[in-house]
């Protein structure tokens, strides 16, 4: 069975604990949510469908071993796992960037799955599915993207509540909505609350600007 493919392309890692790193990104169509700030509207719905071996032909035409799955929502879609499970097969080290809605546990432990979880003013924190929390390995990443103080409350209660930054190995990463929540105000918050967590922005955006597709 295809995927349906929204694009195809290699730049820097912009977010997490790649950010800096060469990678190739899939960013697949179709997403459960519908994040009052999501800046990848454009992959609801356009893509073309790919079989999995044209997938992994194009990714290896980059000549890059690191490859990000992303979204839209990656795991909506059926053959997901497994085009996880080829690029693993194939040597590539593999990113899966998801809003944890649904069970990461259908993918390989091998993969480093980066787990967003959602805040109020997202307007889809009913959905997030905290049993994901259980079946995080240590190289899994956590993310909150905030928007207003609410969100940081809401973002700090959970860290503490559910110890995450004892479940993985990186800090929790909090990153503000770009051009949304002044970042720093956000880094204040963090300094104030001595809170063990990453402080991050959207490197491509800083470089390429805010609304450039493929970058
Ligand atoms: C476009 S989403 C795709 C993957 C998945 N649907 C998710 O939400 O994690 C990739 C990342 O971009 C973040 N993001 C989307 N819009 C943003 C914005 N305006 N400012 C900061 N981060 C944003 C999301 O929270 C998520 O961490
Ligand atoms: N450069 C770059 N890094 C990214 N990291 C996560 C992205 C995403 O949209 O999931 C992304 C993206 O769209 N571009
Ligand atoms: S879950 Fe991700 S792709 Fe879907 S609306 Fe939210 S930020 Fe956008
Ligand atoms: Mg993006």
């Amino acid at each position: 069975m295809p995927l349906k493919v929204n694009e195809i392309f290699y730049s820097i890692q912009g977010e997490s604990s790649f950010i800096g790193i060469p990678c190739v990104f899939v960013r697949l169509t179709g997403c459960n949510l519908r994040c009052s700030y999501c800046d990848t509207r454009y992959a609801y719905e356009e893509g073309t469908l790919w079989d999995i071996p044209d997938i992994l032909d194009r990714i290896s035409s980059y000549h890059c071993p690191l490859v990000e799955i992303t979204g839209g929502e990656p795991l909506i879609q059926k053959e997901t796992p497994l085009l996880i499970r080829d690029l693993l097969d194939r040597g590539c080290h593999v990113l899966l960037e998801t809003n944890g809605s649904r069970p990461i546990r259908t993918i390989d432990e091998r993969c480093v799955r980066i787990v967003d979880i959602k805040c109020p003013s997202s307007g889809e924190s009913r959905s997030n599915d905290y049993r994901n929390l259980d079946d995080l390995t240590g190289q899994d990443e956590i993310k909150f993207v905030l928007g207003e103080r609410k969100d940081y409350e809401f973002a700090k209660e959970i860290l503490i509540s559910r110890n995450l930054a004892n479940r993985i190995s990186h800090p929790p990463i909090f990153s503000p909505v770009t051009n949304s929540l002044d970042p720093k105000k956000l880094v204040r918050w963090i300094l104030e609350d001595h809170l063990p967590v990453r402080f991050q922005l959207q490197l491509h955006k800083i470089l390429w600007g805010n609304d450039v597709r493929g970058v």
